[in-house]
């Protein structure tokens, strides 16, 4: 193994002692094993006469078979028919227990666990009859596979298939015994059509009890040899793609696990096949090598350079996914997919795995977490790629890239971390997680210990809270941070986190720290939180801008909760920097030239800002409230627009809000610039004049301009070349002028034929009975500010 980097010895060595792992099994029974009655048959005799396959038959419905939450009936996917459950009383002889457990051996699983079947259907196939190939889904938290018993009947054709490629195995029905055959629940499996006779089934779900996984034996050669491996990944420096910093040890290694497990079918106890033995073994070597281990859920996409090779495969065009289906007691709810479809995969683009979840074997302790895992600590034994990904994504050309496949796969993994990193590993994991255990090390009096883990989190804290947006993490911090007593740890611990999520509940948290440390590390700390640095704003990218918006709702309860102590100065800051953004966030629409788009946005800043007004006001110091009505005093109409949606809010504040003089002298201002509007005259019938826009001063824009501004002329047919045409077409959608424009494909050049639209007056008229509308309302609600109209 020279040459080979030590966690793909880890992988090479785990192959090696499970190679040949078998997914199915199968045994034959004497009939009398089975004792099988049927309501409205009577008592089966084995093997089934014809009369009483007739009778089966005849008493069965179509079968029907799952696709994410739904249960359907398609009999170009499944056709058998399926006999009542309620209808079948079963006992088997004692020679069971014995059959199930070399079915158990055969698997490749411990004598430390048992095999259950508990029924699940009996199926009929005739003539024709068949189910294509799909996967069942894991109907309890203990079903680890499905057993399949037939009936002795007399038939051709209708073979068990299971598994695919090199793996796949092929169980014929008995004329005389009854055929007992296990295999796992994440094995594709088909019945193929029957070709004369008839198959009788009796499906079961197989449930384990006790553990698969063999107690770890410290004393094999093998984990020794692992063990090794794995010390050597742990102390060998390696450079991470994309990171400027030194290499450094790997944090961790993970090893994904050949079987599939769902989220509540996870767990170490009831690992499958192989996955059961080279868990033992890891634990073992983690524990010869000082090392932790999780179980972990993980997700995988890849991103492959392909195209489709034969079109015709796809029998489906779905995924069917059955993970949660729960309503599957009285449905079949297997599946069935597409991803069998062909596809020329060429070059792999992009890879990312995440784990989402994981659980200590120890401790039984299982918990959420988020964890980009990179390329230098991953290994497994199989490749993606020889994996059935439970979702595919087919995407023709798109820029950057050509043809793109997305593949994506869930897969169990193992964790391992050296014990000494465990604080590190867990944190990077769970921000949650950790801000608890720091909290509890502090609280407990260990404040050295507590400070000493804040400062572990230095190298990836930053990453983990911008790829964990929970909700009340902030809170969180902040009281575990005030625990820290220590403006360094704390400042690290909050450094990350973005206003938006300071939630009004934050505000007593944040009084706290304020109170702790002095002026100039709340205000470092606050003036963070808003910062749109670069690197920041891309860390980001996910918050959207809505959700700053919303945030406002938040600043009256957070501001009330800093004001009057020696928060106070905070209280300001905080205000200072929200207005500061909103404002900056109002400019910077100027450059949106649709008004319908800019003036949406500003309507969505109204809110915002009476939320922000409030705070200010109930804060005393008016030097803030005075720069926020001098700026929205402003009589263009992007600012009265903003003005008018901000007093609109107010009116749905609760109580305080619009009694502030902010609002009243916000009142006054827009009641004048009302008036002023409606004392001008309004548009005549044959007043057709347009504003023009003034960014562009070409010759072109120029006659447009003349055209527009003209209250005569309404019509202008103008002959112009192509490229010319295309600009004031643009001009024209840029600025949503009222002015149709149509291009007369006669004569050359062609003419572009450009009418005003009726549409002037009705917009002018509309807007007119608006803001009388407004100057009522605004009568009625700030009576001393703005007399009745
Ligand atoms: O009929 C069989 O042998 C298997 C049927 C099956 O795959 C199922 O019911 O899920
Ligand atoms: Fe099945």
């Amino acid at each position: 193994m020279k040459n080979i980097v030590p966690r793909e010895c880890v992988a090479a060595l785990l192959d090696r002692e499970c190679a040949d792992p078998k997914l199915s099994a199968s045994t034959e029974a004497e009939p009398d094993l089975l004792n099988l009655e049927i309501l409205g048959v009577g008592a089966v005799r084995l093997p089934v006469t014809p009369s009483q396959v007739r009778k089966l038959r005849n008493l069965g419905t179509p079968a029907r078979f799952g696709r994410g939450t739904e249960t359907l009936t398609d009999i170009s996917v499944r056709d058998t028919w399926e006999v009542p459950k309620d209808t079948v009383a079963l006992r088997f002889g004692d020679g069971l227990p014995a059959l199930l457990d070399a079915l158990r051996a055969e698997l490749g699983l411990p004598s430390s666990c048992t095999l259950r079947p508990e029924l699940h259907s009996m199926l009929v196939y005739g003539r024709g009859q068949f189910f294509l190939p799909h996967q069942d889904s894991e109907k309890h938290n203990a079903m680890i596979g499905t057993l399949v018993v037939t009936l002795p009947s007399r038939h051709t054709g209708g073979e068990l298939v299971i598994g695919r490629g090199e793996a796949t195995a092929e169980y014929r029905g008995s004329a005389s015994n009854l055929v007992l055959t296990a295999f796992y629940a994440d094995c594709r499996h088909e019945v193929r059509p029957v070709k004369s006779g008839h198959r009788i089934a009796l499906t079961f779900n197989l449930l384990l009890d006790g553990a698969s996984t063999p107690p770890p034996d410290p004393s094999a050669a093998t984990v020794t040899e692992l063990a090794r491996h794995l010390r050597e990944h742990f102390s060998a420096p390696v450079r991470r793609i994309f990171s400027r910093g030194p290499a450094t040890p790997p944090s961790r290694l993970v090893y994904l696990l050949d079987h599939e497990y769902t989220e509540r079918g996870l767990s170490w106890a009831r690992l499958k096949g192989g996955d059961a033995t080279k868990a033992s073994l890891l634990r073992a070597a983690a524990e010869t090598a000082d090392c932790r281990v999780m179980l972990a859920l993980g997700e995988i996409q890849e991103t492959w350079d392909a195209y489709p090779t034969d079109e015709e495969d796809d029998w489906y065009d779905g995924p069917y996914d059955d993970e949660d289906n729960e309503n599957d007691d009285d449905d079949d709810p297997d599946t069935a997919d597409d991803t069998d479809c062909s596809y020329q995969l060429n070059d792999l683009v992009e890879s990312a795995t995440r784990l989402a979840h994981w659980t200590d074997p120890d401790t039984g302790y299982t918990e959420q977490i988020t964890l980009e895992v990179d390329e230098t600590e991953l290994c497994a034994g199989t490749t993606n790629s020889a994996l059935t990904p439970y979702e595919q994504q087919y995407e023709g050309f798109m820029g950057n890239y050509g043809n793109t496949l997305d593949r994506w796969y869930r897969r169990a993994a193992l964790v391992l971390f050296p014990a000494a990193r465990e604080f590190a590993n867990r944190a990077e994991s769970s921000p949650a997680w950790a801000l608890t255990h720091i909290d509890e090390r502090a609280r407990t009096g260990d404040l050295a210990g507590a400070q000493a883990d804040a400062a572990d989190l230095a190298p990836f804290w930053a990453a983990s809270i911008s790829e964990n947006p929970q909700p009340e993490a902030l809170v969180r911090a902040l009281h575990t941070a005030h625990a820290l007593d220590d403006p360094t740890t704390a400042n690290l611990l909050l450094s990350p986190f973005r206003a938006e999520q300071l939630s009004a509940s934050a505000g007593t948290p944040l009084a706290c720290l304020a109170e702790q440390h002095d002026a100039d590390w709340i205000a470092t700390l606050l003036r963070g939180w808003f910062s749109s640095d670069a690197t920041r704003a891309f860390e980001y990218a996910h918050t959207s801008c809505s959700q700053e918006l919303e945030w406002y709702a938040a600043v009256p309860d957070l501001c009330t909760a800093l004001h009057g102590g020696t928060a106070d100065g905070a209280a300001q800051l905080l205000t200072d920097l929200a207005w500061k953004r909103l404002h900056s966030r109002a400019d910077g629409l100027s450059a949106l030239a649709a008004p319908s788009r800019r003036l949406a946005a500003l309507i969505e800043l109204g809110a915002p800002l009476a939320f922000l007004l409030t705070a200010v006001e109930a804060q005393g110091p008016e030097n803030l409230t005075r720069q926020i009505t001098r700026r929205l005093s402003s009589s263009d109409e992007d600012t009265t627009v903003w003005a008018r949606s901000a007093l609109h809010a107010a009116e749905a504040l609760p109580g305080h809000g619009r009694g502030g003089s902010a609002f009243a002298a916000l009142a006054a201002d827009y009641g004048g610039q009302l008036r002023e509007r409606l004392a001008r005259p309004a548009r005549t019938e044959d007043d057709w004049s347009i504003a023009a826009p003034a960014d562009c001063t070409c010759e072109l824009c120029e006659v447009l301009s003349a055209f527009l501004l003209d209250p005569f002329r309404r019509v202008y047919e103008w002959p112009l070349a192509e490229r010319s045409r295309r600009h004031i077409h643009a001009r024209i959608d840029k600025y949503e002028l009222p002015v149709s424009h149509q291009t007369r494909r006669q004569g050359r050049p062609y003419t572009l034929v450009l009418a005003k639209q009726n549409t002037l007056f009705h917009s002018e008229r509309t807007a007119r009975a608006q803001d009388e509308a407004d100057l009522r309302w605004l009568a009625v609600t700030w009576p001393d500010e703005v007399t009745h109209p």
